[in-house]
Formats: structure tokens, C-alpha cells, sequence
């Protein structure tokens, strides 16, 4: 009967209203930090019980920190909790407890190891999405008790708790005896579970709760840690998983952002890094512009303020099918919004740096490659390069990966006022790109200059015959003048740019070997750009390199420029639709 009373959704509703109004003990302080030291990163393994559902998880904390933990919640000062017991619904209670509401403390504890320990749980769908910030730490002395109970599932702000932690600070070394955990199932006791210092006892709450007690202390002092583990359907973005895990007091002067790509993945960044950087740099791209309105002056390239939605000025539905032009551009323009909204609102500073067409050392493709191989092959092969009739004019701008680095240097030191001014990179948005603006036939021509092929044949194609690499926008070239005023900054000659790519694709094929697993995956993806050419184009291209291996002197790659490495990785393909930057 009492069982069934206990579980029932409307009374534990009541006892947790209950607890909160006359308990004794005050809510938690928000915003209260514990302050205790972030425990250190353990390898945790998780061990079943003869129970589904209860876990236990030794080792969580080491005998110092459950000290440290005891130290300080004793400095804090614990307050009594008791009940009105059984005869009014509530479980029979008198202990000392302390209650304070800490995320970071939370977030520390559960990425010291918890996190990888219980990844494998789920509750439905539903995963492990860290624990409750509302930390309580009890301390039982001669003859405390917590009596038979279940445990409520909360609401939190990443999602509802599933499972109750507990983690023993004190055990048998502190001389304490009695003060199990016990579970009840059919009436009768299921499991014991005795205090060891640092292990973890996790066990599923809400309505599957099995019946449990603290049984009392009859020596020593038992001290245990309870929060709870929070569940969420909500997808964590992976590049957030390790900065997570160092996040505990951590305050970074400047994070550089190459990885969000949509809003879904800016808005776990921004939750992430809010009072934790100093400066952000969002890597964007000129795809921005193919979801903006019309531009409105004449000048012949896109100005960083034309990255503007149209507003009622045009039809929804010409609004949607503008969102439809670039998924890429749409995804990225909803990321810089959302993080101009959060600094409107009072939040971290943060610059934009759009890029163009990308290439060079780093950029992750294989489209330069291709081009540079195909631009050497087109005239023994009477292997014409493509040419989009409808970009025959349309100029491209380039994006060299060491002037990219370049601004970001100098971005940083603008927005930390390290130089002057921040205001003038705080919340806008800077171009980058070389500023020559080749027409594909002239980007061509740039790329068989050293590549020693004086005359690159060209055929004009349309657009759906057409095998184009360049440009990956449709709105155009873009202006750097702001970059280079503002941030000061200039970059590379687009020729000279194109010289030093070509060298190092030169020394990748020449080495062959060492490169083999890229330079295949390069041929699978040319083989199947170019059909019905493509074997013809794979077996001139390796026999050229064959020959020249033979009698040509090359200098080995030595480690610096190993790091530099462009190669495309054929695992860099990510799932998701806002689809990579530059990916063929
Ligand atoms: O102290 C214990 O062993 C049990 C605590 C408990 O059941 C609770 O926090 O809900
Ligand atoms: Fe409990």
C-alpha cells in the first residue's frame, strides 16, 4: 500500500512540494558555487548489480577529494533536515544536508569520467546528457536515517532527470558502520549497497524507482554526494564533447570556430562558451550572400553589409526559395544572427571572417588537387577544362589558408584590445580572399603557369555537363578592403599563392608512396567527375609521375611541411545538411 502510495505521480509531486516548504532545509541558493576543486579525469568503468538499473561506479573520486568535498561543505555549514515522516506521506528523514546549485561543479564532475562510464545508458531514446547542477551532499551521524523512499524525477534546462547519483565521501576508513543503501523490490530487500569512499552509485528514479533507504549510522560519519543524471534526445554536437571536458574553470582568451555549421550547433556553442571566452572568431563563408537581398550600390563585389535577409519587401515565399539557394550560406548567415543576438543581448564578443574559394595548406579537399592534375593532363589528353557558360565573365574570389591565419591573428589582438580600437571587430564581419578575381579561363591559365603549361585548353559547358570546382558561390567575388583597413592585414599575391600549392601537389605526387591511400582516393573521386575519361585521364596521370620518380631529384617533405599536409581525407565527410565548406 505504502509502496503504491509512494509512487504515485500526484503524491510525489506533493512530497517534493512538501520537502521544499517544511524540511527545514532552504532551497538551493542559484547561482551558489561550491567552489571546490574540478576532480581529476579517471578512467571509470561502470558495474552492474543484480539489479537492472542500479550501477555502481568505484573510483569517481579519490580519498582526497571526497575529503576535499567533506572540508569544504563543512566550512559552508550543513543544515538539518527532517520530516514529518510516514504518517504524512513523507519518508522518515533527520540528517544534515547542504544544497547548492552549481553547473560547473556539475559539468566537472560528470566530464572527470562519468560521462564516458555511463554513455551507454538510455532511457528510451533518450542518452545521458550530464547532471543535475542542483548538488546536495548529506551527512549522517550516530543514528541518522533516511527512510524508505523513491526518488522524483526533475525537469532541468538540458532535460529531465532519469537516474539518481550518489557518491559515498565517506567508508569504512572513517570507521563508519552502518548507513547502507538498500533497495526494497516485492516487499523485501533486494540489494545492499555499503558506503565506500568515492564509488558511485547510480539507480534509475521517477516511476521506476525501486523502494530505498539509508539505513542508520551507528559509527562514524557517512557523507554522500547526490545530484542526478539528465537525460536528452538533443544531438551533441561532437566538437563541443571534448571542450566540454576541459570547460571547469577553464576561461579561454580566444576561441577560433571552424567546425559550427549550423544554428542547432552555434546555439550548444554559445551555452558552451558563455562567460567562458573572452573573444570568438567564427569562421563563415561567402555563401552568406547567395541567401542575402539584392545588393544595393554598384560596386562589382559584395561588401561585408550586403549579408542581409530581405525583409517584407519580398514575397514569403521568395524569401523561402532565397533560404533555398544555398543551404550552406542560410545555415552559416543563422549562425552569425545568433551570434550577434547573444552579443546584443550582453554577451562575448565575437568577429566574423568570411572566406572564399578556399585553398592551400589545410584546406581539407581534393578540388585544387584535381584541378592541378587535370590542367597538367588537358592538353596530351585533348582534355578540355570546363568552363560554366553561365560564369564565363564571373570572377572568383580565392582564399589563401596562411592569409586566413594571418587575419585571425590579427582579429584576436583587435578584439582582446591588445592593439586598439575592439570596437571595430566586436560583432562585424570581415572578407578574405586574395584580392586578384579571376574568371575561371584566367584561374585556369594561373594554375598552369607553374604548373609548366603555358596554354590550359578550355571548353565552355552548361551548367549541368559541366565539371567546375570554382567558384562554390553564386553571388560573386568578394571586397577585402575593410580587412585590409580595419585589421590591417593584406594577403598573398594570388599567383604566388598558386605557385607554392602547386609545388607542395608536385612533391606529394613525386613522392608517391607515402602519400598512396590520398592519391587513390583523389583518382577514385577524378574517375568518377570525369565518366567515360576518366581511366584514360588516371593511367596518363600515374605513368607521368612514374616516369619523373625515376630520373627527377625531389626534396623529401620534411616534418614542418608534413604538417602542412592538404590531402584529403576520405573520412572527412560529415553527415548533416549544411554540407562542408569546399566539399566536392
Ligand atoms: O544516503 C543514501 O544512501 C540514500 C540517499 C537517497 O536515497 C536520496 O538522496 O534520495
Ligand atoms: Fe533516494
Amino acid at each position: 500500500m505504502r509502496r503504491r502510495l509512494l509512487s504515485s505521480r500526484w503524491v510525489l509531486r506533493h512530497i517534493s512540494k512538501a520537502r521544499r516548504m517544511r524540511w527545514g532545509g532552504r532551497p538551493p541558493e542559484p547561482g551558489r558555487r561550491f567552489e571546490a576543486a574540478a576532480p581529476r579525469q579517471k578512467e571509470l568503468k561502470i558495474q552492474e548489480t543484480r539489479i537492472p538499473n542500479i550501477f555502481l561506479v568505484p573510483g569517481v573520486l579519490d580519498t582526497d577529494e571526497a575529503a576535499s568535498l567533506i572540508a569544504k561543505a563543512e566550512e559552508s555549514g550543513f543544515e538539518l533536515q527532517t520530516s514529518r515522516g510516514p504518517a504524512f506521506g513523507e519518508a522518515l528523514r533527520h540528517h544534515s544536508r547542504i544544497s547548492f546549485e552549481d553547473q560547473q561543479f556539475a559539468d566537472a564532475l560528470w566530464n572527470g569520467g562519468l560521462h564516458a562510464a555511463l554513455a551507454t545508458l538510455r532511457v528510451g531514446r533518450r542518452r545521458p546528457a550530464g547532471l543535475n547542477e542542483n548538488i546536495r551532499i548529506y551527512k549522517y551521524s550516530g543514528g541518522d536515517v533516511f527512510g524508505k523512499h523513491v526518488d522524483g524525477s526533475n525537469q532541468t534546462a538540458r532535460g529531465n532527470t532519469e537516474f539518481t547519483l550518489l557518491i559515498y565521501l565517506s567508508g569504512e576508513e572513517h570507521d563508519l558502520v552502518g548507513g547502507e543503501t538498500v533497495f526494497y523490490a516485492s516487499g523485501a530487500e533486494a540489494l545492499r549497497v555499503r558506503p565506500v569512499t568515492g564509488q558511485a552509485l547510480v539507480h534509475r528514479h521517477g516511476s521506476e524507482c525501486l523502494l530505498h533507504e539509508s539505513l542508520p549510522v551507528s559509527r562514524g560519519v557517512k557523507y554522500v554526494l547526490r545530484s542526478d543524471v539528465v537525460f536528452t534526445d538533443r544531438k551533441v554536437f561532437p566538437a563541443l564533447r571534448d571542450v566540454n571536458g576541459m570547460l571547469f574553470q577553464v576561461i579561454f582568451d580566444a576561441v577560433v570556430d571552424f567546425s559550427t555549421r549550423t544554428l542547432d550547433e552555434m546555439k550548444q556553442a554559445i551555452e558552451v562558451f558563455r562567460d567562458r571566452v573572452a573573444f570568438y572568431v567564427f569562421i563563415s563563408s561567402h555563401a552568406v550572400y547567395d541567401v542575402s537581398k539584392n545588393r544595393t550600390h554598384q560596386e562589382p563585389f559584395l561588401l561585408e553589409s550586403d549579408a542581409v535577409r530581405p525583409g517584407r519587401e519580398i514575397s514569403p515565399l521568395d524569401r523561402w526559395n532565397l533560404k533555398g539557394r544555398s543551404t550552406r550560406g542560410d545555415n552559416e548567415l543563422e549562425c552569425e544572427e545568433e551570434l550577434l543576438k547573444q552579443y546584443n543581448a550582453g554577451g562575448f564578443p565575437y568577429v566574423t571572417l568570411r572566406l572564399g574559394n578556399v585553398f592551400g595548406p589545410k584546406e581539407n579537399t581534393i578540388r585544387y588537387w584535381l584541378l592541378h592534375l587535370w590542367v597538367k593532363a588537358c592538353v596530351a589528353l585533348t582534355l578540355p577544362l570546363h568552363i560554366d557558360t553561365s560564369l564565363v565573365s564571373t570572377r572568383i574570389s580565392m582564399t589563401y589558408t596562411p592569409d586566413i591565419a594571418e587575419a585571425v591573428v590579427r582579429a584576436i589582438s583587435r578584439g582582446l584590445n591588445e592593439t586598439c580600437c575592439p570596437e571595430k571587430v566586436h560583432g562585424e564581419a570581415f572578407n578574405l580572399a586574395c584580392e586578384e578575381m579571376p574568371t575561371q579561363r584566367e584561374l585556369y591559365n594561373y594554375i598552369g603557369e607553374p604548373a609548366g603549361v603555358p596554354y590550359v585548353e578550355t571548353i565552355e559547358t552548361p551548367r549541368n555537363h559541366s565539371v567546375v570546382l570554382y567558384p562554390d558561390n553564386l553571388g560573386g567575388p568578394i571586397s577585402v578592403t575593410k580587412a585590409q583597413e580595419v585589421l590591417r592585414w593584406s594577403p598573398t599575391g594570388l599567383s604566388k599563392a598558386l605557385r607554392s600549392v602547386a609545388r607542395f601537389y608536385e612533391r606529394i605526387m613525386l613522392e608517391g608512396k607515402k602519400h598512396k591511400g590520398q592519391i587513390e582516393f583523389m583518382y577514385r573521386k577524378m574517375k568518377a567527375m570525369l565518366g567515360g575519361d576518366g581511366p584514360r585521364f588516371v593511367e596518363w596521370t600515374r605513368a607521368q609521375y612514374a616516369e619523373r620518380r625515376k630520373t627527377e631529384l625531389y626534396d623529401e617533405l620534411d616534418d614542418e611541411d608534413e604538417d602542412d599536409i592538404i590531402l584529403a581525407r576520405s573520412d572527412s565527410k560529415r553527415p548533416g545538411k549544411g554540407g562542408r565548406r569546399g566539399e566536392l
